[in-house]
């Protein structure tokens, strides 16, 4: 109901200004666009769920994610597909490893410290009444 939809647009809110906050802190500057699979050519081969911070800005005004847990499998894809693709010892992978984990722990801060748990358990009762 009306409600319902009220809780959710205020889900969309939370979730674009998580995300545009990371997509403005230069540390994440390699996971803000799709990697271009005409510079990296082998990327798809070795990355079957590709994402980046413009897809998940996408994914949220499509109204894909009903909860934050939701949002949060999508943005651990991000990091999760850096360190898979970047697994060397030579510095550059070294390099967006490191950024990779930085994102990982900001992400999880940022939900610490300003996701509400009523808030969260409303949306999670929205997704099982669906
Ligand atoms: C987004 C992402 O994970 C990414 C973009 S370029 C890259 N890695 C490289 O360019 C080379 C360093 N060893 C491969 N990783």
């Amino acid at each position: 109901e009306e409600q319902e939809e009220d809780v959710l647009r205020e889900l969309r809110l939370f979730l674009r200004n998580v995300t545009e906050r990371l997509a403005l802190d230069r540390r994440f500057k390699a996971f803000t666009k799709p990697v271009d699979i005409e510079e990296v050519p082998d990327y798809l081969i070795v990355i079957r769920k590709p994402m980046d911070l413009s897809t998940l800005l996408t994914n949220i005004d499509e109204h894909k994610y009903v909860t934050v847990s939701e949002f949060m499998s999508d943005a651990d894809l991000i990091w999760q597909n850096a360190l898979e693709y970047n697994p060397d010892s030579d510095p550059m992978d070294r390099h967006i490893r490191h950024r990779a984990c930085a994102l990982k722990d900001t992400v999880r801060a940022i939900i610490r410290d300003e996701l509400d748990e009523d808030f969260d358990r409303v949306c999670e009762e929205i997704k099982e009444s669906r």
